[in-house]
């Protein structure tokens, strides 16, 4: 049996949290049918980032003690915050990008950087003067829904920085949606009690990964490339009210093509789904279509696919002959 686990040999700092106001506000995104978003105003900026920096340099501090060379994790979350003050861009997958790479320049005895930043949620309020409801400027709710995040990898080279993994994330995104979704035709065998279902209310978890063709691409320096987590929520909940699920298996890969096709420059889209379908309680409400459900008892069912390019252009062809054929 071949071993295959990487041997660790990192260290880093975990919930460096960041709060910056006044960063540059995002605009000129490509905007969609399927939502309103626009951009992002950016008056509040609210990271938490998780670094993790990795060298044979560090061996010695493990194996001999020897603290020569090793920059405490103290600093690094001193370095992360500060440079969110010199910050001049617009996203969190362009802040860890600068942050990374300034940090390289910083200590030559690193070879390799990751950092990860949550983009914690505040919504922008809405205020009255004057007898006119607009956006407050100034009073935000934090808000603990589904959140956004973004990952790089960086690894120095002999000539350059290399990005080793670059990925955008919708974490926790929770879609209930009350009929129209099916599950039947699965294996029935001596183990199966799950009846098969026409109609079943349907609650999935998501997080969806995105990764850009070119890595430069999702720092938002060219806003019309850059692809926003509020994008990518709003296309996968109009999939869902659009689609006759027959999985979730199936209604993620349907989201992935839809994605792909609306966002050229991505590479590939992945998803990690859970089933948190509810039980059913009443079934017969008289005079209503109504039901009462309650939350399922654990385990839950999960999920994982990456849709790609080539899927996508498949499933494209496949939409466009069936049109034609109409
Ligand atoms: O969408 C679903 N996929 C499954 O694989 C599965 N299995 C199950 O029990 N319920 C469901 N639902």
């Amino acid at each position: 049996m071949s071993k295959n686990h990487h041997k660790a040999l990192a260290y880093g700092k975990g919930s460096v949290l960041a709060y910056r106001t006044y960063l540059s506000s995002l605009t000129g995104v490509k905007e969609i049918s399927e939502s309103s978003f626009q951009g992002r105003s950016n008056i509040l900026f609210a990271a938490n980032v998780e670094v993790t920096v990795a060298g044979e340099a560090f061996r010695s501090s493990f194996s001999e003690g020897d603290n020569s060379l090793v920059v405490a994790t103290d600093s690094m979350k001193n370095f992360i915050q500060r440079h969110l003050g010199t910050f001049e861009g617009t996203t969190m997958e362009g802040f860890l990008d600068y942050t990374a790479r300034t940090f390289l320049d910083k200590y030559d005895q690193i070879s390799s950087v990751e950092l990860k930043g949550d983009l914690l949620s505040f919504e922008q309020m809405d205020r009255t003067k004057a007898e006119e409801r607009s956006a407050s400027q100034l009073v935000f709710k934090q808000s603990n829904n589904e959140q956004s995040q973004a990952t790089i990898q960086i690894q120095r080279t002999d000539s350059e920085y290399e990005v080793t993994k670059q990925q955008s994330s919708l974490k926790d995104l929770q879609l209930i949606k009350v009929q129209g979704n099916s599950f039947s035709g699965f294996v029935r065998d001596e183990y199966t009690t799950l009846p098969e279902d026409s109609n079943r209310p349907l609650f999935i978890y998501l997080n969806i990964h995105w990764t850009y063709e070119h890595d430069h691409e999702a720092l938002g320096d060219q806003p019309l490339k850059y692809v926003a987590a509020e994008q990518i929520r709003d296309l996968a909940a109009s999939i869902f009210d659009q689609t006759e699920t027959k999985s979730i298996q199936h209604l993620i890969y349907v989201i992935g093509c839809k994605v792909l096709t609306t966002f050229p420059q991505l590479l590939h889209v992945t998803f990690e789904s859970q089933n948190h379908t509810w039980d059913l309680i009443v079934d017969d409400i008289p005079n209503s279509e109504g039901k009462v459900y309650t939350e399922p008892r654990p385990p839950y069912g999960f999920q994982l696919f990456t849709v790609t390019r080539e899927d996508a252009a498949r499933e494209q062809a496949k939409q466009q002959s069936a049109e034609s054929a109409q």
